[in-house]
């Protein structure tokens, strides 16, 4: 478990992480998402104690991640893939991370047959692909066993097959019950991947809540319902003006926003409406995060492509 108290980071006058109070807990994916310069990666590097907070916490299972005599068993974090020695080979480079945390030498070859990167082993660092780098860093944060992993951007610079492989591999690791923190800007694969998300903006906590819940909060989500009579249509519609955010009209449907579809279907049934059809239309995350990040994106651009010229 990983829990944050008041955690925050100053870096001159400006606030990169804002008194962030969460906890991250074992037997699932926590996705960890925000817009560019929200703070994400300043925060994992306070977990792993690289970056010093300005005030609060960041601990592992209670105490600072130095302060365990084993880290790389207790925690493994793929931060920046290509922090590794360029010229020393895939191998040697865990070999060398083994070492310094008393890991036995065989787990090495165990984790380079695990992440598919076993046959280039001897081949130098440096002159891997960004996909095979990734592995390779998935490889270091796998290797001493640990309950808690966490990656930033794992994904990046993988292709499709990597990036299913990366989502099976975080989903199972949930599953044995780890720790599972990570960070991604690609919304489809969060959605896939993740049971709980936590959301921030300007270093500040928008949400901590299950994906399902995140996607059932945005306004997007509508009902569709279709009423055959032209009467009945108006007496629903008028019914359930009252109360929704938003009702729309076409031809004889309506969508409905702010009400869930038991609530449509009830009302139906009390106002004597016949319907053909009442579906939930959700939101994909990628709506729901955007709107609920729109007020804290830093690096926004112009909508209009043709505004720049
Ligand atoms: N060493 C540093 N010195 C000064 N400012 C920094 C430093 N590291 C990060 N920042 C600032 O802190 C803020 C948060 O950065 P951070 O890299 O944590 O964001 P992020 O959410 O990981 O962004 P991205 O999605 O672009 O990777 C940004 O405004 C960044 O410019």
């Amino acid at each position: 478990m990983i829990t944050l108290e008041g955690l925050t980071k100053r870096y001159g006058e400006s606030t990169a992480v804002d008194a962030l109070d969460l906890t991250i807990s074992p037997g699932r994916v926590t996705g960890f998402l925000g817009p560019n310069g929200a703070g994400k990666s300043t925060t994992m590097r306070m977990i792993l104690g690289l970056d010093r907070p300005t005030a609060g916490s960041a601990l592992v299972d209670g105490r600072p991640y130095a302060q365990w005599p084993v880290p790389l068993g207790k925690v493994g974090a793929l931060l920046d893939a290509k922090a590794l020695h360029p010229r020393r080979s895939a191998r040697n480079h865990l070999v060398a991370m083994a070492r310094s945390n008393g890991i036995p030498v065989s787990r090495v070859d165990e984790v380079l047959r695990l992440v598919g990167v076993d046959e280039v082993g001897g081949k130098r660092a440096g002159a891997f692909s960004l996909g095979m780098g990734q592995r390779l860093g998935i490889a270091g944060a796998l290797l001493g066993d640990p309950e808690i992993l966490m990656f930033d951007e794992p994904v990046n610079g993988l292709d499709p097959d990597g990036v299913r492989w990366v989502r099976q591999l975080m989903r199972s690791l949930a599953a044995e019950g780890r720790t599972v923190f990570v960070s991604s800007h690609l919304m489809s694969e969060m959605q896939l991947t993740a049971d709980q998300l936590v959301v921030i903006g300007r270093g500040r906590l928008i949400a901590d809540a299950p994906v399902a819940e995140v996607i059932a909060g945005s306004s997007r989500t509508t009902v569709h319902v279709r009423v055959p009579e032209r009467a009945g249509l108006a007496v629903l519609r008028e019914r359930l003006t009252a109360e929704a955010e938003q009702v729309e009209s076409r031809a004889d449907q309506l969508v409905v926003a702010g009400v869930p579809a038991e609530r449509v279907g009830d009302l139906a049934y009390e106002l004597g409406v016949r319907l053909h059809e009442l579906t939930t239309v959700r939101a994909s995350l990628e709506e729901a995060y955007m709107e609920l990040t729109a007020d804290s994106v830093e690096y926004g651009v112009a909508a209009d492509v043709s505004a720049v010229a």
